[in-house]
């Protein structure tokens, strides 16, 4: 059978990405509470393409997903990064992994336990360098305004927000730690299961915590700044504003590196 991608290209075009996008796949990742959870996965793996070569060999992505989609953590995925750029004689190989993560949740006065799933997200990029990771989780939460709760005689404008937190680290951190440190900075937490004593707890206690979407992005921003484990950080805060037909949106990235390793873009 005729191999059409190693054909050679004469266009002199280098290719920065080629690869598979959009792969739904079952992946075990780590658990603080449970040591590990099952979830299902979207992934993209792109390498890149010489001008040489008319195309990438696509069945080789799966293939090496293949042998390392269990217990997806960094040190797995370096090896995976490795292998692709092997086997698609690549220079750079980038994976991609976008997967809903679950923690069981008690309601702030009864306990009453439900699952609150969170979005996160793993970007591994491996160069003859050597590799690099982003890890980042997209938490639920709740903003009141602090500007509408001051001017207004009764109540104030509140909404749920999402604050994505994107870490580089040089030692494990865990997402149950960046979504308690989102929780903890915003107004309130969210969750699935509230009985009517949780729903005036949270009520009163989002009240006693105003936050613009400015004010969420610092208090993440000055936790993740004072932990040593974290080389570099990105913090988003979109905020679904209940008197708007529009969000509200504040970013801070972290003075330690350029926007260069930006990788985090959402959407
Ligand atoms: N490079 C490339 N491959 C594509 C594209 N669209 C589909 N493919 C598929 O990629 C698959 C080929 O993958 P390869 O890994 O080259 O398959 P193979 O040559 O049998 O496997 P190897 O021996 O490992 O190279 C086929 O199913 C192609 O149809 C495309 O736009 N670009």
């Amino acid at each position: 059978m005729k191999d059409v991608q190693s054909q050679p290209d004469r266009r002199n075009i280098y290719l920065q990405r080629v690869g598979i996008k959009g792969l739904l796949y079952p992946i075990t990742v780590m658990d603080r509470q449970k040591g590990f959870q099952d979830t299902v996965a979207t992934i993209n793996m792109y390498v890149d393409l010489p001008v040489q070569f008319r195309g990438t060999h696509m069945s080789r992505f799966v293939e090496v997903l293949n042998k390392y989609h269990l217990g997806i953590d960094p040190r797995v995925l370096g090896e995976l990064l490795e292998e692709l750029r092997k086997k698609l004689k690549a220079k750079t190989a980038v994976v991609e992994i976008e997967f809903p993560y679950f923690m069981t949740k008690k309601a702030p006065v009864t306990n009453a336990e439900g699952f609150v799933s969170y979005t996160c997200r793993i970007f591994g990029q491996k160069t003859e360098e050597g590799c690099d990771f982003t890890f980042s989780v997209g938490v639920p939460v709740m903003t009141l305004c602090p500007c509408s709760k001051e001017i207004s005689d009764r109540g104030a404008h509140n909404q749920r927000a999402v604050a994505w937190v994107h870490v580089k680290s040089k030692r494990l951190i865990w997402f149950e730690e960046l979504i308690q440190i989102a929780e903890e900075s915003a107004s309130a937490p969210v969750f699935t299961v509230l009985k009517r004593p949780d729903e005036k707890f949270l009520t009163e206690h989002a009240y006693d915590n105003p936050r613009f979407v400015e004010d969420l992005a610092r208090e993440i921003a000055l936790r993740l700044k004072s932990d040593k484990r974290i080389e570099w950080y990105k913090v988003e805060v979109e905020s679904f504003e209940s008197i708007h037909t529009h969000n509200a949106y504040a970013c801070v990235i972290s003075e330690k590196e350029d926007f260069s390793n930006d990788d985090t873009s959402l959407g």
